[in-house]
């Protein structure tokens, strides 16, 4: 089964996901295309592709513009396979941060007129000590704000890893037809 990744990143830690999610995959048997949604120069070609994961951060309640901007292009391609969305946020790794990480795949499924089959809220990372102050300051008042975590305890990674590699097995292990 050929997988295609379709993802975004913009400080590496959803880079760092679909490269662990690419390993599941291929330990799996399956071939895997990598595609950066922000390397308009790269070739895609859907023809051989059987099911796509799509990665991508949410900066500022969104995700990245070429992101959708993908998604609006591909959106036929996208629909006529099996797919798997994985949004990556800081507030999908807090209890209290659950409705609001959900509402940033809402919104980005209202503005692309696309749903995946399958939505995992992935939590990311805080890099702490390479944001510039304006970034810090989002992080510190509109993103940390609420949940339980200061930015001044340094960098620090949420993702669980043995949650996403079980995700990806259960979307490669889904029935191809239904
Ligand atoms: C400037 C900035 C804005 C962010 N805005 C949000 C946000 O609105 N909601 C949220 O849950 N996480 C937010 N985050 C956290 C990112 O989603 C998290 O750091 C993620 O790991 C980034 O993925 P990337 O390294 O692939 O870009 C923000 C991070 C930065 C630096």
């Amino acid at each position: 089964m050929k997988i295609l990744i379709a993802y975004a990143s913009l400080e590496g830690q959803t880079r760092k996901i679909v490269t662990a999610a690419a390993r599941a995959l291929q330990d799996a048997g399956a071939e895997v295309q990598m595609f950066d949604t922000a390397d308009k120069a790269a070739p895609l070609a859907f023809d051989t592709v059987d099911r796509v994961i799509l990665a991508a951060p949410v900066h500022e309640r969104r995700h990245p513009l070429t992101f959708e901007v993908f998604i609006g292009a591909h959106r036929a391609d996208l629909q006529a396979r099996k797919t798997l969305m994985l949004s990556v946020s800081l507030n999908a790794a807090f209890a209290e941060g659950q409705e609001e990480a959900r509402d940033y795949l809402t919104e980005m499924e209202m503005r692309t007129k696309f749903a995946a089959d399958r939505n995992v809220l992935v939590a990311g990372a805080v890099q702490a000590g390479s944001y510039e102050y304006f970034e810090t300051q989002i992080l510190r008042h509109v993103v940390l704000r609420d949940l339980d975590y200061d930015i001044s305890d340094g960098p620090k990674e949420f993702t669980d890893w043995d949650a996403l590699k079980s995700e990806v097995a259960a979307f490669l292990e889904e029935p191809v037809a239904g």
